[in-house]
């Protein structure tokens, strides 16, 4: 009778075959990116309070997950190092040692693994500066834009020398993707990949990641001089242009979930591969719902994921990595 709809949504709905076949998007694990911290020692693993369920690793432990990454078809490896507070410095000159925690990390992975991972380095100087800001500042704290980029492009060499396959600059300095990717071409770095923090927004999310990289306690004052206003829409889109123009070979977006509609404005204007990074706050804020008994671990998870997948994303940069995948896989 007529008084019925012909056209019902709820019919591809009402099984879970048919479900599974109408599935716009779907998460693999070769959609995940794990970062990892990194720290001195052997044998070390030293759990990270605010991030529960997340460490920091020594070498071995970092080579160890390497190795649990690609058994897990996680495609890729995203590493941070805490410092030790005595290799800090005004200037962040640790972050141009050839043998300094981050390339030791990267040299162990590479020998370990080779090709069947990738090695994506952040680059930028809050792991290695005294004040926990990303550059060089000035006498009254401004982080300087071009005498930043200079030690940048360093840093970039410096990994690159150590078999990083993706750098990923994360201080949002301009210029700094045009100056790094002329540096790897002079130095026939010609495959060594740029993945730019292209709109990486000054947010309340980063806390738990400066506790484990050691930079919470040092930072003083704000990033507002440099990453953007979370007000800002078409500016990202600006930003997002300029590092393609630059050379960047992919552009992130971050933080994630706050910021998908970024994303999916970046992917539909630009069609280029696009990553989130679901960072620090936002693992935590999943971990503390379930630790009160308001959530499902799992299915928030994956549907955060998914979320990502649906917003145009090319992959997630995700401290649930590990965790994701092996539901994924199951
Ligand atoms: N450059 C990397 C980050 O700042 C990560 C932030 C986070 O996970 O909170
Ligand atoms: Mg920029």
């Amino acid at each position: 009778m007529s008084s019925y709809p012909q056209t019902r949504l709820r019919r591809t709905r009402s099984t879970s075959w048919s479900r599974a076949m109408h599935r716009e998007v779907l998460v693999t694990p070769a959609d995940l990116i794990w970062p990892l911290f990194v720290t001195e020692g052997q044998g070390v693993e030293d759990p990270i309070a605010s991030l529960p369920g997340v460490s920091r690793w020594s070498v071995d432990g970092i080579v160890a997950r390497a190795k649990e990454a690609v058994a897990l078809g996680v495609p890729c490896l995203a590493l941070f190092p805490n410092t030790q507070p005595d290799r800090r410095s005004e200037d962040g000159r640790e972050a141009l040692n050839p043998d300094n925690l981050m390339c030791r990390a990267i040299r162990a992975i590479k020998d370990a693994c080779g090709d069947d991972i990738g090695v994506l380095t952040d680059v930028a100087l809050d792991p290695y500066t005294s004040h926990g800001q990303d550059g060089l500042i000035d006498a009254a704290g401004y982080v300087l834009n071009d005498a930043t980029v200079e030690v940048l492009v360093g840093q970039s060499l410096n990994q690159a020398a150590a078999g990083a396959d993706i750098i990923a600059p994360s201080d949002m300095m301009d210029g700094r993707i045009a100056a790094i990717r002329d540096a790897l071409e002079g130095h026939s770095h010609h495959n060594v990949q740029i993945m730019s923090y292209a709109a990486k927004y000054a947010s309340a999310f980063y806390g738990p990641f400066r506790d484990a990289v050691g930079s919470r306690g040092l930072l003083k004052g704000d990033k507002k001089t440099y990453q953007m206003d979370p007000g800002n829409a078409e500016e990202a889109l600006r930003e997002v242009e300029m590092d393609l123009a630059e050379g960047a070979d992919s552009v992130m977006v971050k933080p994630g979930l706050p910021y998908l509609d970024i994303a999916i404005r970046v992917k539909q204007t630009f069609g280029v591969p696009v990553f989130a990074y679901q960072v620090s706050g936002e693992y935590a804020m999943i971990e503390a719902a379930v630790a009160a008994g308001a959530a499902d671990r799992d299915a928030m998870v994956l549907e955060t994921l998914v979320a990502f997948k649906r917003a145009g994303c090319s992959g997630v940069l995700t401290y649930h990595a590990a965790h994701a995948a092996r539901l994924l896989g199951a």
